[in-house]
Order: C-alpha cells, then structure tokens, then sequence
C-alpha cells in the first residue's frame, strides 16, 4: 500500500515520544491513498437535497429496502444520535430499486455516485486486499471472492440543518465492523483517528485526503498483525461536509478466525470457529445503528458498554 506521508507525520506528532517505525506508528491501520477517481460531491449534494425536498422518492427509496430503509434521517429528529444523514447502498440494495424510481432519481445525481463507486471498487479493491493479505500473512481474497464481494456503499451528509445545529457530533467514535473502509472527503475537515499508542488522542486528518482504514474483521483475520482504527466525524456549527465511504467485508458466510501462527490469542469462540461475518455485523451492529438513530433501544436493551468494549469482550474473552 502506498506510503501514507502526511498522516505519518501527524500522527508521529502525536507520537513523538518514542522513536517508532511507521508500520509501528500506524499500526497498518491507517494509510492515505491517491485514489484514481473523486466522488461526484456535486451530485451528491443534488441527491441529498433532492430526497429532502421531495419525500415521495425519499418513502420509495426506503421503500425499496424495508428492513432498514435506505435514506437515514434520524437527526432530523434526534438530537443525541450522530448529527448526519446518510444513504446507505450496496450493490444488492441498488437491485432492489424500481426502475421508474431509478430514473427520476439518476437526474438527480445518482447514477454518477454509483458509478463511482463501482469504479472506485473495481480499482481499488484488489490492490487494498493484497497489501492487507501480506501484511496478515494470510491469502484474504480466499475469504473475499470476487463473484460475492461484500461491498456497501455510504454517503454521508453533515448537514447544519438537524435537531441540534450546533452538536459538535457528526459521527461517535467508533471502528468500522469490515475488512477495510476507504473514506473520500470533500475538502471539509471533520475526520479525526485516535493515535493507536495514545488512545484518547484525536488526530485530525486533512478534509482533501483519502483515507483507507482497516476494521474489526481484519484486526481478527489478521491475528492482530494489522490493527483497527477508532475514528470520529466532528461537526462545525453551520458548516456542510459531505463523505462517501466504500465498506469491504468479508463473504458473510466466512468465519472470522485468526490466520494460523496468529501471535496473540482470542476468545474460545474466534478460535473455534464460531463466529460467522453475517452474525458479527448483525449482533455488533446493533449498537451502531442506536448511535446513528436508526434503532430505539427497547427495555433494558441499553447496558451502557460502548460498542467497541463490547466487541473487546467478545473477540479477546
Ligand atoms: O464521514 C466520514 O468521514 C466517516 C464516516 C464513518 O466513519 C462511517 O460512516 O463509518
Ligand atoms: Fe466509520
């Protein structure tokens, strides 16, 4: 994977204490890259207002994909949830789409957005997964195949006009479930990495970069050789940002065991085997989709453990 030079040197700033290597300072966790196509932010923009101002395509789009819905507009109405809208698409959620809802809505920008996004797949993809495999030691597109890729694809919008305009929370801290996200920006900053040898220390990555960040997946399939990286979005009062993510995670029928010779040991039910991708994003996710609003606890639901302690306990026991 490319150098990540700007962020190295930041986050060495906030690490200068000890004289650490880069992959020692990164934890392989983080890298920028120089991605071969940008977002379309204009269209982005369009389709975001677009849904806002016109609520019958926003119920058909969510329409399309009852479980979860699609457009998310929670902090319409929530003040403590995350302080953003989203669009969250996959390429199976994109097949559910009516036709007549898919052409009012690609004069709106969305065809331009998904062709990005597959472009974005289709070149950077291959190239992320084999960088991550010889770090891992392990061959990951073995659990990654082309024909079932578990791709989603999100866009973010910061927008001022939610129920608390002045939250400085866009986006809770957290670390990403899959293998790898790659988080394009549109020039905003917003986007900060805790240190991995000074948690509690938010580094802030400029709003221009494109950064390639591993997740729980590939900390466990890694036998920890490639770390997960805690992030968060801060917001500016009055200030719009706009982000697009690209998820990659593992065939939700792989199981999420260590490489073998992993040097640190897990839980007895990673070790065996136990652990499907399917049922870690179902049964972890919950708790990320009450930060972001989408899901109320119901009675006694919420036991007060943050979602990465509680994914702690479950990978290392
Ligand atoms: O908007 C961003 O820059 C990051 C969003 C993010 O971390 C997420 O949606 O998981
Ligand atoms: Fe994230």
């Amino acid at each position: 994977m490319a150098a990540a030079v700007a962020l190295q040197r930041t986050i060495s700033a906030a690490v200068s204490a000890k004289a650490l290597t880069t992959s020692e300072r990164l934890g392989s966790a983080v890298v920028l890259i120089r991605p071969v196509i940008q977002p379309p932010f204009c269209a982005i923009r369009r389709l975001f207002d677009h849904l806002h101002a016109n609520p019958n395509d926003a119920a058909s789009l969510n329409a399309a994909y009852p479980k979860r819905g699609i457009f998310k507009t929670a902090a319409m109405v929530n003040k403590f949830s995350d302080q953003k809208f989203t669009i969250d698409l996959s390429p199976t959620r994109d097949s559910l789409i009516p036709q007549a809802l898919r052409v009012s809505l690609n004069s709106h920008g969305f065809d331009d957005m998904l062709s990005f996004f597959r472009i974005a797949a289709d070149t950077h993809v291959p190239t992320i997964l084999s960088s991550l495999s010889q770090i891992a030691g392990t061959d990951l597109t073995l659990s990654h195949r082309q024909q079932s890729l578990n791709l989603n694809f999100r866009l973010c919008d910061y927008n001022p006009g939610t129920a608390d305009p002045v939250s400085s929370n866009g986006c809770g801290e957290h670390t990403d479930y899959g293998t790898f996200s790659i988080i394009f920006q549109d020039g905003t900053p917003g986007l900060e990495i805790e240190a991995p040898y000074a948690p509690g220390t938010w580094i802030p990555i400029p709003g221009d970069a494109t950064v390639v960040l591993a997740g729980w997946c590939a900390l466990i399939m890694s036998g920890r050789r490639i770390c997960a990286a805690r992030h968060r979005v801060r917001r500016v009062p009055g200030v719009r940002r706009l982000s697009a993510v690209l998820f990659v995670a593992p065939d939700l029928d792989a199981k999420l065991k260590p490489t073998a010779g992993a040097p640190v040991n897990f839980s007895q039910k990673i070790m065996d085997g136990d652990i499907s991708v399917e049922w870690f994003k179902e049964v972890m996710g919950k708790k990320w989709r009450y930060r972001e609003g989408n899901l109320e606890f119901v009675g006694g639901e919420d036991d007060g453990v943050a979602q990465d302690d509680e994914i702690k306990r479950l990978i290392f026991g």
